[in-house]
C-alpha cells in the first residue's frame, strides 16, 4: 500500500555493488580475460541515506561515475539494492515495479523514451494507453502540455525528425501525461542551446510549483541548479558529501563578495575590511566578508578614498564551491 505520510522517498543505508570479471593484461589478454573467473567488486553506491519530502525540487549532483544513475535506477526499480532500503511512496520499487512506475516519471537527456518512428502525437497516445489515463483527462492534460511546451508545430512529426530541444520537450510532456508524483530528470538540458535550456527550466519550475510534482534533477549544468533548486544532494564515490540548502552552502562556504573597481589611476587599494585579491592595471578586485559588511558600505569605503570610474559587485560562483566539494571529497568542517 502506498502511504501518504512521511517522506515521499526514503533511502536508508543504500549499497549497490557490481561484479566485473577482472581483465587479464598481457599477451592474448582478451581470451585470458574471457576465461578468467576472478571478479572485481565495484561499490557504485556505498551506504547512502537521504529522504525527499513531497513537493521538493532537489539537485542530485556528483562528478562522472559518482553513483547518481545507479541510485536513480534503484529508486525506479530497474536495479535491486545489494543492501539497504528504498521506499518510494511507501513502496519498495524493485519489488513493486509496476505500481512504482505509475508514481514516477523518468526523462533522460541523453536518450529518448519516445517511439522513434511514430509521430509525437502517437507516442503520447501510446503513453496514455500504457498508463491507463482516461480519455477526457488525457486530452485536457495533453492540450495543456502542448501549449506550455509550445509543441503544436511538430506534434505530427516522427520523433527521429525532431531537434534535440523539441525531442526533450516531447519526452518531458510524455513523462507528465499521467501526472507522476515524482519526476526524475537526468541531464534534461544537456546539449541544448541557451533558449532551449531556459524553456526546459521554466517548464521544470512550473511543474514543481503548479502541479506540486516532486522532482529530482541530475545535471552537470549548475545554472539548472541555481535557477531551480533550493536543496542539493552531492555524492561521489557512492557516498553523500553534502545534503542541504543551496543558500546555506553558499553562505557557509563562500561568505564573501568581490568588489571589482576600475580606478582613475593604476595603484593598489588599501581599505580596512577589504582584501585586494587581484590587480590588473587600473582594475582591482577587492574581497569582503558579506556576513560582516554590506556591499553599499564596501562601495562607500572605496569611493570615499579613491577615484573610482567604474565598479561592480560579483557574487561567488556555485561552480567553485561544488568543485571544492568534489576535489576535497566533502567540505572540511562538514555540512553547515
Ligand atoms: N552495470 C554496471 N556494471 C559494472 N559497473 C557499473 C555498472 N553501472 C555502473 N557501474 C560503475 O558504477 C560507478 C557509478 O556509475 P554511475 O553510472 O552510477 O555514475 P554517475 O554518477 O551516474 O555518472 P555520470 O555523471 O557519468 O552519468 C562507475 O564506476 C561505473 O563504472
Amino acid at each position: 500500500m502506498a502511504s501518504d505520510e512521511g517522506p515521499l522517498v526514503d533511502v536508508v543505508g543504500l549499497v549497490k555493488e557490481f561484479r566485473r570479471v577482472r581483465r587479464v593484461p598481457g599477451r592474448l589478454s582478451a581470451i585470458r580475460t574471457f576465461l578468467n573467473r576472478e571478479q572485481d567488486v565495484i561499490r557504485a553506491v556505498d551506504d547512502i541515506s537521504f529522504s525527499i519530502m513531497e513537493g521538493e525540487l532537489i539537485g542530485f549532483l556528483g562528478p562522472n561515475g559518482a553513483g547518481k544513475s545507479t541510485t536513480i535506477k534503484m529508486l525506479t526499480g530497474i536495479l535491486t539494492p545489494t543492501a539497504g532500503t528504498v521506499s518510494v511512496a511507501g513502496r519498495d520499487p524493485s519489488r513493486e515495479r509496476r505500481a512504482n512506475a505509475a508514481t514516477i516519471g523518468v526523462v533522460f537527456g541523453q536518450r529518448s523514451q519516445l517511439w522513434w518512428d511514430l509521430p509525437l502525437r502517437e507516442s503520447f497516445r501510446a503513453v496514455r494507453d500504457l498508463y491507463g489515463v482516461p480519455n477526457g483527462e488525457g486530452d485536457r492534460r495533453q492540450a495543456e502540455l502542448v501549449e506550455l511546451l509550445e509543441m503544436d508545430d511538430f506534434l505530427d512529426a516522427p520523433v527521429r525528425q525532431l531537434s534535440l530541444g523539441q525531442r526533450m520537450r516531447g519526452d518531458l510532456a510524455a513523462a507528465m501525461l499521467y501526472r507522476p508524483r515524482l519526476l526524475f530528470l537526468d541531464e534534461p538540458t544537456v546539449g541544448l542551446d541557451v533558449v532551449a535550456k531556459q524553456r526546459i527550466r521554466e517548464f521544470v519550475g512550473h511543474t514543481n510549483t503548479e502541479s506540486g510534482t516532486t522532482i529530482l534533477i541530475t545535471t552537470h549544468d549548475l545554472e539548472d541548479v541555481e535557477r531551480l533548486c533550493r536543496r542539493i544532494v552531492v555524492i561521489d564515490h557512492g557516498r553523500v558529501l553534502y545534503d542541504g540548502g543551496l543558500a546555506e552552502l553558499m553562505a557557509h562556504y563562500a561568505p564573501y563578495r568581490d568588489l571589482v573597481v576600475t580606478l582613475a589611476e593604476p595603484h593598489d587599494v588599501d581599505v580596512p575590511s577589504l582584501e585586494q585579491v587581484d590587480r590588473n592595471d587600473r582594475r582591482v578586485t577587492l574581497r569582503f566578508r558579506s556576513d560582516k559588511i554590506k556591499a553599499p558600505e564596501a562601495i562607500a569605503a572605496v569611493t570615499a578614498t579613491h577615484a573610482v570610474v567604474d565598479l561592480s559587485v560579483v557574487e561567488p560562483r556555485l561552480e567553485d564551491v561544488i568543485a571544492r566539494i568534489y576535489t576535497e571529497r566533502g567540505l572540511p568542517d562538514g555540512p553547515p
